[in-house]
C-alpha cells in the first residue's frame, strides 16, 4: 500500500568523465560524459524508504535537467503517494501539462527528460513500498497498469480498451514465461565492443575479451552493435575487421546516430550491406518521420531494417512512425519518455502494429532501468523473443546499488524491490559535478 507525504525531492548533477576514453562516442556524440540527474524522493512515512530516479543526460546537459527538475519539484512535493500512484493518469498528465512548464515542451526535450527522473523515482518508491520488484510483472490487475497511461493524443490508435484486452491476452502463459525469464533472461546485444571513438586495436580486443574463455565476465555474446556514420571508408574497414572477428552467423547491428540525410542514408547503407547488418539504426534526425519511412523502404532489397527511438520525443512520436512504416525495431528508453507509465503505451502500440520493442540502453543506469520494461513486455505485453533483444554497455554497473545481472548474454531478471534506480552514494559523492572528488582532480588538471 503506497504511503507518505512527499517531504523532500533533490536533485544531483552525476557526470562520469567516459569520454576519456572514448567510451559511447558516435557520429553526433564524439565526447560523452556518461551522466543523470540523480533524484530523491523522501516522505514522512516511518519506514524511510526513498525513490531513487534518473534521467541519462550527457555532462554539460545534466545542469539543465536538474534545473527543470527543480521546476517541476511543487508538483511532488506534499503530495500524498497514495494520491500520486491512486490517480496516476493524473499526476503524469499534471506534470506534463504545467501550464507555464509546457511552453518548453510539451512532452519533449529538457523538460520531459526531467519528468522521467521524478517519475521513474515515484515508481522505484512505490514498488519498494509494496516490496515488489516492480510494478509490471508483480500487479495481478491489468486495470492498475492502464490507469497509469494518458491515452490522450494516441486513442485513434491504441484506446483504454485495447489496452486492457492487450494485457488480458498477455495472462494467458505468463507463468510460464516468468519461469523461461527466471532461468534464461531476456536475450541482450553488446555496443561496448565498437565505439567510434575506439582504435581498430581496441575494437581487436574488445570483441575477443567476449569470445570463450576469455570474458571477464563470461558471458558470450550473439549480436553487437556498430557505430557508423563519420566516414564510409572507416565504417567498410571497421565493420569488416568486426564481422570477420564475429564470424557470418552472429548478429551485427549499424547505429549512425542522425548523422545522415536521407538520400545519404540510403547511399551509405549499400555500401555497407556487404556486411549483413540486421538494421541500421537512428540513420536520420529522429523527428523526420516520413524521413524514416523512406529509408526504410529503400533497404528493404538490401534486407536492412531501421531502428529508433532513443530520442523519439514522445508516445505521439512513436504513434507516427508505427503508423508510417518508418521504423523495423522500436527502441524505447526508460528515461527519454516519461517512464514507465508512457513507455507501457508505446509498449502496447508497439504490440498492435507487430514490431519487436528493442530497447535503448546503456549510458548510465538505462540497463538498469529497461531490463524492467522489456521483461514485462515478454511477459505480459508480446509473449515472444523473436527478432528482440535489449541494448547492454558494459560500464558503470559498478555505481548501482543493484546492478543488471548478465548471465551467457542475457539480462537475468532483478530480484531486489523497486526500479534498480539507487546508486551508491559513495558514488554519487565522489562523481557530483563539480565539487566530487573526481572532478576537482580533472577540473584542476585542466587548469595546469
Ligand atoms: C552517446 C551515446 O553513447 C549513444 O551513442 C548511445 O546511446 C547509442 O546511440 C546507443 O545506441 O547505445
Ligand atoms: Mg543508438
Amino acid at each position: 500500500m503506497a504511503r507518505g507525504r512527499v517531504s523532500r525531492l533533490s536533485v544531483r548533477d552525476v557526470r562520469f568523465p567516459t569520454s576519456l576514453g572514448g567510451h559511447g562516442s558516435d557520429a553526433m556524440h564524439t565526447d560523452p560524459d556518461y551522466s543523470a540527474a540523480y533524484v530523491v524522493i523522501e516522505t514522512d512515512a516511518e519506514d524511510g524508504l526513498k525513490g531513487y530516479g534518473i534521467t541519462f543526460t550527457l555532462g554539460k546537459g545534466t545542469e539543465v535537467v536538474v534545473c527543470a527538475v527543480n521546476a517541476l519539484a511543487h508538483h511532488v512535493l506534499n503530495k500524498d503517494l497514495r494520491d500520486i500512484v491512486g490517480d496516476f493518469r493524473g499526476f503524469y498528465r499534471q506534470l506534463t501539462s504545467d501550464g507555464q512548464l509546457r511552453w518548453i515542451g510539451p512532452e519533449k526535450g529538457v523538460v520531459h527528460l526531467a519528468t522521467a527522473a521524478v517519475l521513474n523515482a515515484v515508481w522505484d518508491l512505490w514498488a519498494k513500498q509494496e516490496g515488489k520488484v516492480t510494478h509490471l510483472t508483480a500487479t495481478p490487475d491489468p486495470r492498475t497498469l492502464v490507469s497509469c497511461i494518458d491515452f490522450r493524443y494516441i486513442t485513434d490508435v491504441l484506446t483504454e480498451e485495447d489496452a486492457y484486452e492487450i494485457l488480458q491476452k498477455g495472462q494467458i502463459g505468463k507463468k510460464e514465461r516468468e519461469e523461461h525469464m527466471l532461468t534464461g533472461g531476456y536475450p541482450a546485444y553488446t555496443t561496448s565492443c565498437a565505439w567510434l571513438g575506439y582504435s581498430d586495436d581496441t575494437l581487436k580486443q574488445v570483441p575477443a575479451e567476449a569470445g570463450p574463455g576469455l570474458n571477464r565476465r563470461t558471458h558470450v555474446f550473439h549480436r553487437f552493435k556498430v557505430k557508423v556514420g563519420a566516414d564510409v571508408q572507416d565504417d567498410v574497414r571497421r565493420c569488416r575487421l568486426i564481422r570477420d572477428m564475429i564470424g557470418p552467423e552472429k548478429t551485427l547491428m549499424m547505429d549512425a546516430n542522425q548523422r545522415w540525410d536521407v538520400p545519404e542514408a540510403v547511399e551509405w547503407m549499400s555500401k555497407l550491406a556487404e556486411f549483413k547488418p540486421l538494421w541500421i539504426e537512428e540513420p536520420t534526425s529522429p523527428d523526420d518521420i516520413l524521413g524514416h519511412a523512406a529509408i526504410s523502404k529503400a533497404l528493404v532489397p538490401l534486407g536492412i531494417g531501421v531502428a529508433t527511438g532513443e530520442q523519439c520525443h514522445n508516445r505521439v512520436i512513436f504513434k507516427q512512425l508505427l503508423q508510417a512504416n518508418a521504423l523495423q525495431f522500436l527502441q524505447i528508453d526508460s528515461c527519454r519518455l516519461g517512464s514507465v507509465n508512457e513507455n507501457l503505451s508505446v509498449l502496447l502500440m508497439a504490440k498492435k502494429f507487430g514490431i519487436p520493442v528493442c530497447p535503448h540502453a546503456g549510458g548510465v543506469g538505462l540497463c538498469e532501468l529497461v531490463q524492467h520494461l522489456i521483461i514485462f513486455d515478454y511477459i505480459s505485453v508480446s509473449a515472444s523473443l523473436d527478432n528482440r533483444m535489449c541494448e547492454y554497455v558494459d560500464h558503470l554497473h559498478e555505481h548501482f546499488k543493484y546492478p543488471v545481472r548478465i548471465q551467457e548474454a542475457s539480462y537475468m531478471p532483478p530480484m531486489d524491490a523497486g526500479y534498480s534506480t539507487e546508486m551508491k552514494e559513495e558514488s554519487v559523492k565522489k562523481h557530483q559535478y563539480p565539487d566530487g572528488e573526481v572532478w576537482k582532480k580533472l577540473l584542476a588538471a585542466q587548469k595546469n
